[in-house]
């Protein structure tokens, strides 16, 4: 018989479902190293399933747990899928040389008419074998918190992922390079530091023709946008404020309007900043440069102040923006406490993934109910949000409340809209839990004085903290090594505090989300002292 089975990695990644026929296991585009059980862990109703559709990423393959080489079969299928396009596999014969990164070459002004430079004694290169792992505990029985098991054993399983940063060997020579960048979507604390620093290395491989494409994609097609010429005299100081030097938008021209403009240009290295929409657009570029056999550079660098790509331990902008939620948070609090029956409700972002509303919760140790779109709630009926606000009053006197966008968009009317970009247009929840919340209280005849804070575009547009400052200049480079290794159709995270390059499908197959079953949220749920609101 089928059995349903849920699945959690770790505190921050999706959760999916799959079917078990007997001891065959097959994911349906599920998580890396899912967690098989044999019944659902969490109620049906708390476990929602969020997936985009794969763009052409090869799904896990079906693991037959009776075959006694399922294990070194699995770790073969993970090792192809996670294998990173390079330039050689379309053309084998593709001239590799010497490295210009190295300790000698640190002028832009530099002329190679004497020669390349190159460092015999420099051991700052990565090896080409060199690799990251992607899973590091080992769970003993699949139902210790979080656990990410194959089989009953949780037998251990190795999941490598390639190591990124500066190669021996570069595919391309500094002078025929024409590199372009290009920020997508919204904005994202961060962005001028990774521009600033894919500038910057660039230049000290050489580079000296580096352009800026205004405005996401839709520079590529808008001739009314000249593109940006960048230097490092240009970009020295962009990282002291928010916002991106070349501007953002949504939407933009087709893909192959898009190729057809970069081999106009003479673009051979394309640097794509953008969440998974943009990432999807970037994979494509990718496939239709190979079509028309260009030797080109497509490399992503993830920017989701959502958090919601898969597999690496955060996207930058995103401690920052928690960071500037607590403000919001705070200031929901202070004004909650000091009015007689005050009740504070925050909306902060978080279309599909509720990890900015969770961490900001956690971080503030204000909230008293947090509510994020993995996670169902009511807010009428005996158990309900309103009820427990009810109570928070009653004891409390106060009461502040943290949702992401993307919750309890069931409670809304769904207009089918949809932005430039094709993404929803969500309802919004907050005003809706003000509204509610009112009148509520009123019903019941309890005063109480309710408001309600988006601080959104205020927090996406602050500049990026120390630690994202640091996330941003070590992508922004790892991106430029990634592309003279060769590299294209790759994205670049960091991954258990060590940096890796990732095939671009295999991070946005569907958007990460909170596992409400993992150690962060409950830990979440210990802080903020909220029911279930079931
Ligand atoms: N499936 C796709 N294929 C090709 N291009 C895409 C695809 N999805 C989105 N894009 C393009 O990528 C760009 C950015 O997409 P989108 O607006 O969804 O932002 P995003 O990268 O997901 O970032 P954010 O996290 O801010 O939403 C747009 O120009 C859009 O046209
Ligand atoms: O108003 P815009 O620019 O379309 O962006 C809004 C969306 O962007 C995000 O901040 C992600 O970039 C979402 O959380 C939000 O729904
Ligand atoms: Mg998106």
């Amino acid at each position: 018989m089928d059995t349903l089975i849920g699945a959690g990695v770790g505190s921050t990644t999706a959760v999916a479902v799959g079917v078990t026929h007997k001891n065959s296991v097959l994911l349906r585009s599920a998580p890396i190293g899912s967690l098989i059980l044999r019944k659902p862990i969490f109620p049906a109703n708390s476990l929602r399933i969020r997936r985009r559709p794969a763009a052409a990423v090869r799904a896990e393959a079906a693991i037959d747990l009776s075959d006694p080489d399922w294990k070194l079969k699995y770790e073969r299928d993970f090792e192809e899928r996670f294998n990173i396009p390079h330039i050689t596999d379309v053309f084998p014969d593709a001239e590799a040389i010497r490295s210009t990164f190295c300790l000698k070459m640190r002028s832009p002004t530099a002329e190679f008419s004497g020669g390349y430079p190159s460092d015999e004694e420099w051991h700052g290169y990565i090896n080409n074998k060199d690799r990251v792992l992607l899973k590091v505990i080992k769970y003993s029985s699949p139902t210790s918190a979080g656990a990410v098991c194959i089989d009953p054993d949780c037998t251990w399983i190795e999941q490598w992922v390639h190591r990124a940063g500066p190669r021996e060997k570069i595919y391309f020579r500094p002078e025929k390079v024409k590199a372009a960048i290009v920020t997508c979507g919204g904005l994202c604390p961060g962005l001028n530091d990774v521009i600033r620093h894919i500038v910057i290395t660039l230049e000290i491989y050489g580079v000296k023709n580096v352009v800026g494409i205004p405005f996401g994609y839709r520079g590529f097609s808008d001739k009314n946008l000249p593109e940006m010429p960048l230097s490092r005299k240009v970009v020295q100081n962009i990282h002291l404020s928010g916002g991106s030097l070349l501007g953002v938008s949504r939407g933009g021209p087709p893909v192959g309007e898009i190729v057809d403009s970069m081999e106009e240009r003479g673009i051979n290295m394309l640097f794509v900043l953008g969440g998974n929409g943009t990432h999807a657009g970037a994979n494509a570029i990718h496939n239709e440069c190979l079509k028309r056999r260009m030797k080109v550079a497509v490399v992503g660098v993830p920017k989701t102040i959502d958090n919601d790509i898969l597999h690496m331990d955060k996207t930058f902008g995103f401690d920052t923006a928690v960071e500037e939620a607590q403000r919001a948070i705070n200031s929901a609090y202070i004004e909650a406490h000091s009015a007689y029956h005050g009740i504070g409700v925050v909306k902060l972002m978080g279309r599909s993934s509720g990890f900015i509303a969770m961490q900001a919760s956690l971080a503030s140790g204000q909230v008293d109910i947090c509510l994020i779109p993995e996670v169902h709630f009511n807010l009428h009926g005996p158990h309900g949000v309103l009820k427990h606000l009810k109570y928070l009053i009653e004891t409390k006197g106060s009461a502040v409340i943290c949702v992401a966008e993307g919750a309890g968009q069931s409670f809304l009317e769904n207009t089918n809209a949809k932005d430039a970009s094709g993404n929803k247009v969500l309802g919004d929840i907050g005003v809706h839990i003000q509204q509610e919340t009112k009148k509520y209280f009123k019903e019941i005849g309890v005063s109480a004085d309710v408001k309600y804070i988006d601080p959104t575009y205020m927090i996406r547009a602050v500049r990026a903290n120390a630690s994202d400052g640091i996330l941003c200049t070590v992508l922004g480079q790892n991106a430029v090594h990634g592309a003279f290794a060769g590299y294209s159709g790759i994205t670049v995270g960091i991954i258990n505090t060590h940096y890796a390059y990732l095939p671009i499908p295999q991070v946005i197959a569907y958007a990460k989300s909170v596992d409400p079953n993992s150690r962060m949220w409950h830990r979440c749920l210990t802080s903020t002292g909220q029911p279930d609101f079931i």
